[in-house]
């Protein structure tokens, strides 16, 4: 395990002589994938490394989570709650769409939550711009291949150095690295609605996408609903569709 530690940190190091930024930055949610992040960005830039909070109506247990992860991790860190913007953005172009008779109450529940998702990208680049750092993602192999991450939200980042590890070896990664026990043990999840977790989301398991990841049998089931999740999201994996050229 020292060694993968040893090549993500060499990594982000050498992203930032690349790039010449002065340091390098992360939401921390209070959960698993964010708190290895967390321990490898103060690893790769002990001076110049910033964990940041982003509350938005989140449960209380998240955020205690999260600075528990930073404390022990010795990083800095702040803690910028997104509520209040969150409300304020989304009901003014929610009257918008009422008046214009357009708003679709079927899809509310999931533009709010990349709403969240989308203003903390916008958090983590205000504070980046602001202190010359890079935006460090938390996206696992599992979440990158089912494309399990709001576009341009928590998938708009700089660099992603978890993108090859499991979430198993994400996992083992975060008890190697010390990560609260707490931590390491919940379930994951967005946390952008109450109750909300990952794998009820999305119909099959972090153990099945894994195996599959990994080239192992599944049942059938589940890999057609990974295959068609990746399917489906490859939108997400690309760059910017441009037109060709006329
Ligand atoms: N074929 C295509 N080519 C180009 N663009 C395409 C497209 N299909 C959709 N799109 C665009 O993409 C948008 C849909 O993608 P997106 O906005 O990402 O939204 P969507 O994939 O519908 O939702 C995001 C999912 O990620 C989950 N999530 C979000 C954040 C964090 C975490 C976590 O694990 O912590 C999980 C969240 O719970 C939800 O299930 C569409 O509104 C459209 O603008
Ligand atoms: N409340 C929050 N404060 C700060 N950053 C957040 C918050 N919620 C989400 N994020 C950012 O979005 C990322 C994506 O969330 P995701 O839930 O996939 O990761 P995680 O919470 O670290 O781990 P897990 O998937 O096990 O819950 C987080 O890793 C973190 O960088
Ligand atoms: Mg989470």
């Amino acid at each position: 395990m020292q060694k993968k530690v040893d090549v993500l940190v060499k990594w982000l190091q050498d992203q930032m002589k690349e790039t010449g930024v002065k340091g390098l930055l992360v939401g921390i949610s209070g959960g698993i994938d964010s708190a290895v992040v967390t321990n490898l960005i103060k690893l790769a830039a002990p001076d110049s490394s910033l964990g940041i909070m982003m509350p938005c109506k989140s449960n209380p247990t998240d955020l205690a989570h999260a600075t528990e992860v930073a404390e022990k991790a010795r990083i800095d860190h702040l803690t910028i709650d997104l509520s209040r913007t969150h409300d304020v953005l989304l009901s003014d172009i929610k009257t918008e769409l009422v008046t214009a008779g357009l708003h679709n109450p079927d899809q509310e529940k999931l533009s709010d939550a990349n709403l969240r998702a989308r203003l903390r990208m916008s958090t983590l680049y205000t504070v980046a711009t602001n202190h010359q750092y890079l935006v460090v993602g938390t996206d696992n192999a599992a979440e990158w291949f089912t494309g399990y991450f709001t576009k341009f939200g928590d998938g708009g980042v700089d660099l992603a150095p978890l993108a090859h590890l499991t979430k198993g070896e994400v996992r083992e990664m975060a008890k190697y690295l010390g990560v609260p026990n707490v931590v390491v043990e919940k379930q994951p999840s967005a946390g952008l609605w109450e109750g909300q977790t990952d794998e009820n989301e999305m119909g099959t398991t972090y153990e099945y996408i894994d195996k599959y990841l990994k080239g192992e049998e599944i049942p059938e089931k589940d890999k057609s609903i990974i295959e068609e999740m990746n399917r489906k999201t490859a939108h997400k994996r690309e760059i910017v569709k441009i037109p060709p050229k006329f």
